[in-house]
């Protein structure tokens, strides 16, 4: 014997009953089939929605239930040759009288009980099995209808009632003595109490009602069949890489389809789990997949954690006070209350501390808890002994499922940590002692990032999405944007990087697809995008709430930094190319780097200095390491390199400086490169970085610019150049007359930094610096003799693009 379930989807239709049947007949040459369906898909809503609009003495529910009796009754035409569909339209019209009339009941009562509409839901399941059986026998099966209300007895509990197993297994042995049909065809959900009157199992039913039949009849095996391919790893409509899982315990099953694995209701395995009784889980739709199968010791896979689950709509009750400490029986007058008014405690947790007890109830259990609880403790509350129940609304329930996970340590650690990376924040824990369920209770904005994070730590190792958000799309980010196109399938493949551009913003525009921006087409679809503030921008990053968020700033804007804060506290990362955060008052630089490490993320700015050169990752590498930084000398300006090692006044100072702008080397303002303030802001990064508390006032600038070309726009400094050519000329004839070179350098010794142009004679290590290099030497207590010299090119898009890239990089493998 076996028992096939079909849920309303694989019923709902005159196709879906034929392909139900037909994995019913061949079920039947192997053994004899006990086949339980649901009402046809959306019928036991429609019903309830009628009995609602009778109640409300709204005659709606007439044409309600006629559209319904059509439906029926073009899948009776449907599935049925005409000769045969006599009998099923008579016993359709009879039902659908019986139905009108209970409607007509509650219209004129104007009410609804719990008897009724189990009475009224009831029709739903009566009328798809005797259809299907009609069917079945009209295809030539040997196939009878059974009425589940003689099979399966329960109390009076209308709406949810409680099996009596006992008399169940009775009636289903006596039933079974008296029949020989191959085929019996059963309405799930329905039962009966013992006076005969109609009662139902709860939304799900079904399912329930097959595991009491298979356990009642011994079965072979329990088949549930529905439209998905199995339970699976994850809420499919939450993860997309979710996957079934082929094969898992009746423990695990139980504790995922608790925690919200649809696929299965609860207390289906129960009754079999008792037996021992195999239950697959399978797609009608693709009857070749494996599924899943629940069973008592499946193979241990390499999976610790099964699946992740979660529950949404959850309040937490916090019951606290000093007077709970010590006294017993707190805890059983709270869970009293909470019984007294049937509601369900979905989790708890108490502390060690025994100052405050927390228990999740479902939202709508809320408000009658917190009377109920707060009545219970009037004495104590009045005396200030305890608080008056505190609820905290908007929570869900994320638990990860396994039972090979009390054999491993580190699961929770893994949890908590791939959570904490992504900034959510874990209100509550529950955990019982035979861990085969680590709940966490986060905001239920949180799940989705939450759940997706969870399945990429503990199912897709391979595999981390990275979702970027980038401000600034110029020189720097327009190559930024060029090579993640051309480095996209690279980074999956090599790094199981899966990264995502979801937002770029111009300060006119802002571009947003939360799938992935299609890198190759951004441009003009940027033009097209609306306008967005920064302030906007900011909300959108966080309001998206998508996991690995790292925000890239390509700016040079001074107000972009002052979103960092926003977003490091959110636990998104900062990328940026954009010097003005780290450069600005010591308070704010020291400020994001410690809400880096508080919210576990990361602050980025190698390219801060020397663009693409490994600078500040190799003085954190010494000073990290307990080598202490005594004297840095540097050229840390690629226009400036540039300009002094091309000018030689064959052509103007201003016509040189015009080349490295048009090259991509200068600042967005090519002033801040001329007057030194740049080279000072690299300095005074890379002093910060080893260790000293400084600010821009505190580095000497000396400025080889006459004062006028800093005077009036950019226009007006290259005029003022030009009129100040012999200014120019003249330094570069005194360098060069003394056979040295004119270096733009900045120094660090002794908790002092200056920058500004200097004579350097052949030989020494900044003489040699071609093009637009720098190069910066570290003189440490390690590196006494000789400095540590990092030396190459300290400008231009494509590089400081290939650095800013390498940061994302880091960031997203933290
Ligand atoms: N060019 C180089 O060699 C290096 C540049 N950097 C830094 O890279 C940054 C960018 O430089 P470039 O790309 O050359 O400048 P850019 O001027 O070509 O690009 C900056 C872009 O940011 C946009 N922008 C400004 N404010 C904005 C806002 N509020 N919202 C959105 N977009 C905004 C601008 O419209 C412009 O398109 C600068 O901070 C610079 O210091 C750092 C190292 C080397
Ligand atoms: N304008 C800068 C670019 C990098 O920071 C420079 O010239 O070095």
């Amino acid at each position: 014997m076996q028992v096939l379930k079909f849920g309303g989807t694989s019923v709902a239709s005159a196709d879906t009953i034929r392909q139900s049947l037909a994995i019913v007949a061949a079920a039947a040459e192997q053994s004899p089939v006990v086949m339980v369906v649901s009402a046809l898909g959306g019928t036991t809503d429609v019903l309830i929605g009628a009995g609602r609009t009778a109640a409300l003495a709204d005659t709606a529910y007439r044409e309600t239930l006629n559209q319904l009796e059509k439906r029926h009754l073009t899948a009776a035409q449907d599935l049925l040759a005409p000769e045969a569909q006599q009998p099923a339209v008579a016993l359709i019209d009879a039902q659908f009288d019986e139905l009108r009339h209970l409607c007509d009941g509650i219209f004129a009562l104007g009410e609804l009980s719990n008897r009724t509409l189990d009475r009224l839901m009831s029709y739903g399941e009566l009328l798809s099995s005797q259809l299907i059986a009609a069917a079945a026998q009209a295809h030539g099966l040997a196939a009878g209808w059974a009425d589940a209300r003689q099979l399966i007895q329960t109390n009076s509990r209308f709406g949810m009632a409680e099996v009596d197993v006992a008399a169940t297994e009775n009636q289903v042995a006596e039933f079974k003595t008296h029949n020989s049909d191959k085929i019996w065809i059963v309405p799930g959900f329905i039962a009966a109490d013992a006076h005969g009157t109609t009662t139902t199992l709860g939304r799900g039913g079904s399912d329930y009602t097959a595991a009491l039949l298979a356990a009642a009849l011994g079965a072979g095996k329990l088949e549930i069949w529905t439209d998905v391919s199995g339970m699976m790893t994850a809420d499919p409509r939450l993860v997309r890489s979710a996957r079934p899982i082929a094969r898992i315990s009746y423990q695990e099953a139980m504790e995922l389809s608790h925690f919200g694995a649809k696929v299965l209701y609860p207390p289906t395995i129960q009754p079999v789990m008792r037996r021992g009784i195999p239950l697959w889980i399978k797609n009608t739709f693709a009857p070749a997949d494996y599924g899943t199968l629940v069973e008592v010791s499946p193979p241990r896979s390499a999976a610790v954690v099964q699946g992740i689950s979660s529950i949404s709509n959850l309040t937490l009750l916090n019951l606290e006070g000093s007077g709970m400490v010590g006294i017993p029986g707190f805890s059983k007058r709270l869970f009293a209350a909470l019984a007294r008014e049937r509601i369900n405690v979905v989790l708890i947790t108490q502390s060690s501390s025994e100052h405050s007890i927390c228990v999740g109830v479902s939202a709508q259990d809320a408000a009658p808890a917190q009377v109920a609880v707060d009545e219970e403790f009037a004495h104590e509350i009045a005396a200030g002994r305890i608080e008056p129940l505190r609820p905290e609304k908007d929570l869900a329930i994320v638990a990860l499922v396994g039972e090979n996970m009390k054999d491993h340590p580190g699961i929770s650690g893994k949890l908590f940590g791939a959570l904490g990376q992504n900034g959510v924040n874990i209100r509550a824990i529950a955990q019982g002692a035979s861990e085969k369920n680590i709940s966490t209770v986060i905001r239920a904005a949180d799940v989705r990032k939450a759940i997706n994070v969870l399945h990429e730590a503990f199912f897709e190792a391979t595999v981390k999405q990275v979702n970027l958000f980038i401000l600034g799309p110029g020189n720097v980010g327009s190559k930024l944007l060029e090579q993640l196109a051309r480095q996209q399938s690279q980074l999956l493949e090599k790094l199981g990087l899966q990264v995502r551009v979801v937002a770029i913003a111009s300060s006119q525009h802002c571009l947003v697809n939360e799938e992935g921006l299609d890198l190759t087409a951004w441009t003009a679809a940027l033009a097209a995008a609306p306008a967005q503030t920064l302030a906007e921008f900011s909300q959108l990053i966080i309001g998206r709430n998508l996991r690995n968020s790292i925000f890239v700033d390509v700016t040079a804007n001074p107000a972009a930094a002052g979103i960092y804060a926003d977003l490091l506290a959110k636990s998104v990362a900062v990328v940026a190319c954009n010097k003005v955060a780290a450069s600005s008052e010591y308070a704010l630089y020291a400020r994001l780097k410690s809400l880096a490490k508080e919210f576990n993320t990361s602050y980025l700015f190698e390219t801060n200095v020397g663009a693409a050169l490994p600078i500040i990752g190799t003085l954190n590498d010494l000073t990290r390491s307990g080598d202490v930084v005594r004297r840095l000398e540097a050229v840390l300006s690629g226009t400036l390199n540039f300009v002094f090692n091309n000018y030689d006044g064959t052509r103007p100072f201003a016509e040189v400086v015009r080349q490295a702008q048009a090259e991509g080397y200068t600042e967005p303002d090519p002033r801040l490169d001329l007057s030194g303030s740049d080279v000072a802001r690299k300095i005074l990064i890379l002093a910060r970085e080893a260790g000293e508390v400084m600010e821009m006032a505190d580095i000497e600038i000396e400025t080889f610019l006459p004062p006028a070309c800093l005077e009036g726009d950019v226009e007006a400094f290259y005029t003022q150049m030009a009129a100040h050519e012999a200014h120019f000329r003249a330094l570069y004839d005194a360098a060069t007359a003394a056979g040295k070179r004119l270096k733009f350098v900045a120094r660090y010794a002794d908790g002092r930094a200056a920058v500004g142009l200097q004579s350097i004679a052949p030989g020494h290590d900044l003489y040699d610096l071609r093009g637009k290099d720098n190069v910066v030497l570290f003189n440490t207590d390690r590196y006494v003799e000789q400095p540590l010299v990092v030396k190459g090119a300290g400008a231009g898009a494509e590089v400081t693009a290939s650095g800013v890239f390498a940061d994302i990089i880091r960031a997203a493998r933290l």
